[in-house]
């Protein structure tokens, strides 16, 4: 278990380092002060993965430092009853001239291991690596996902009691990033924890079984991920927002699930009403996978809207986005709604999804361009609605997300001995 409690961390930023030297000479402030960190608390039980979220400059990175001890807090403390290690700051306890094998005694020695226990894991570290003769090589010659691969295996066999898990996981190419999830699900399973910051909200979702939010060094929500994401959608939302309306985050809790249904909204539209119906219009909670779904809302402009879309989104229980787009990205031409005036939008689906529980979302905003960017987010609601998807038994058996119907073929051809 990890217990972090009231790190706090403040940096001084000089425009020059002269300013530093005339700090020094004059006695008088040239800095300004950054707070990176403030106050900030948290536990990862045995075996559990907490995922870290936000913006950048939030302060996940000097957090990292903090835990992996690269950075000393200027406040608060740490406990841990082990080792810490992880992949932060590719390289941090290497020397570039020296090979990847003197660097396995080096690194693993600046990760707390002795000279017996390295010389007993070597050949299991570079094994794990599947760098052959290049471990031979001075680590300057090495691509970055080269060093990767050897951090990571040095990390990992350091035996710690969490492992940090940041961005420089995905310099590794897809096979090695496969290899070294297996390894990180196999160390939670022995009862590891894990602390994962990534910008990828659907693996924080699917790796992770709680996280936090931070926003400029604060912890501004933590618990269930894909409550956290939605509330940092709707934070992102609010900031990428061009109108002259203030966004407002609001945390609906649902009474039924206990779930928190994050909202951002100007409060220029409003939701009037969503419904789910099966081909007979008839109102559904659930439905046979390959059926027809239609989806019909209501949004009422509270002020003129020159160039409104509206959005669908729908994801899997586990959060994860199953299928999202809206009418300015479909290329359908919307017309200007009055202030007072309603829009009804119909969407109609052949919902071959695999069975399992899915969720809408709904956006709207106003004044699309470029690609698909809009000048005012106007309202963002997440799962609206649950529709139960269950299986079709006319369908072929299949596992994955949805059924791609393959035409296969399989033709007898004569062999040559
Ligand atoms: N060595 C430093 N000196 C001065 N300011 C720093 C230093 N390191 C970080 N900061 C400041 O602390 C704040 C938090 O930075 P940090 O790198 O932790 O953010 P982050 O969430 O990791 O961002 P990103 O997603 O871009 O990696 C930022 O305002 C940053 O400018």
């Amino acid at each position: 278990m990890i217990k972090v409690s009231g790190v706090s961390k403040t940096f001084k930023s000089y425009h020059s380092p002269a300013d530093r030297l005339k700090e020094k000479i004059f006695r008088k402030k040239y800095h300004r002060e950054i707070t990176a960190l403030q106050n900030v608390s948290f536990e990862v039980k045995e075996g559990k993965t907490l995922g870290v979220v936000g913006q950048n400059g939030a302060g996940k990175s000097t957090l990292l430092k903090i835990l992996s001890g690269v950075l000393l807090p200027d406040e608060g403390s740490i406990k841990v009853d082990g080792k810490i290690t992880g992949l932060l700051e590719l390289g941090t306890g290497f020397d570039h001239e020296l090979t990847g094998l003197e660097n396995i005694f080096m690194n693993g020695t600046f990760l707390g291991m002795d000279k017996d226990e390295i010389e007993r894991k070597k050949d299991d570290i570079i094994n794990f690596t599947e760098l052959g003769e290049f471990i031979y090589d001075p680590i300057k010659t090495y691509s970055s996902g080269m060093l990767m691969r050897l951090a990571f295996s040095i990390a990992m066999h350091a035996e710690p009691k969490c492992f940090l898990v940041d961005e420089a996981l995905s310099v590794g190419d897809a096979y090695f990033q496969q290899k070294c999830m297996r390894k990180i699900l196999e160390f939670k399973n022995d009862g590891g924890s894990i602390i994962f910051v990534s910008h990828d909200m659907n693996a924080v979702k699917t790796i992770c079984d709680s996280a936090i939010l931070l926003d400029h060094g604060h912890i501004i929500s933590s618990g269930d991920p894909k409550d956290i994401i939605d509330y940092y959608h709707g934070i992102i939302l609010s900031k990428s927002h061009m109108g002259n309306t203030e966004v407002i985050v609001n945390e609906v809790i649902d009474d039924h699930t206990g779930h928190k249904n994050p909202s951002a909204s100007t409060g220029e539209v409003k939701l009037l009403s969503f419904k789910v119906l099966n081909s007979k219009n008839e109102e559904i909670l659930h439905i046979e996978s390959e059926q027809v779904v239609k989806v019909i809302y209501q949004v009422k402009a509270l002020k003129e809207l020159s160039d409104p879309h509206f959005g669908l989104h729908v994801r899997n229980n586990l959060g994860l986005s199953v299928f999202e787009t809206n009418t300015y990205c479909s290329g359908i031409k919307t017309f200007t709604l009055k202030k007072g005036q309603v829009a009804e939008l119909t969407w109609e689906f052949l919902f071959s999804l695999s069975a399992g529980d899915y969720s809408f979302s709904v956006g709207v905003a106003n004044k699309g361009y470029g690609r698909d960017a809009f000048e005012e987010y106007l309202l963002m609601a997440h799962d609206i609605e649950v529709l139960k998807v269950i299986p079709n038994s006319n369908a072929i058996v299949y596992s994955g997300v949805f059924n791609m119907k393959p035409k296969i073929k399989i033709q007898e051809r004569l062999g040559k001995e």
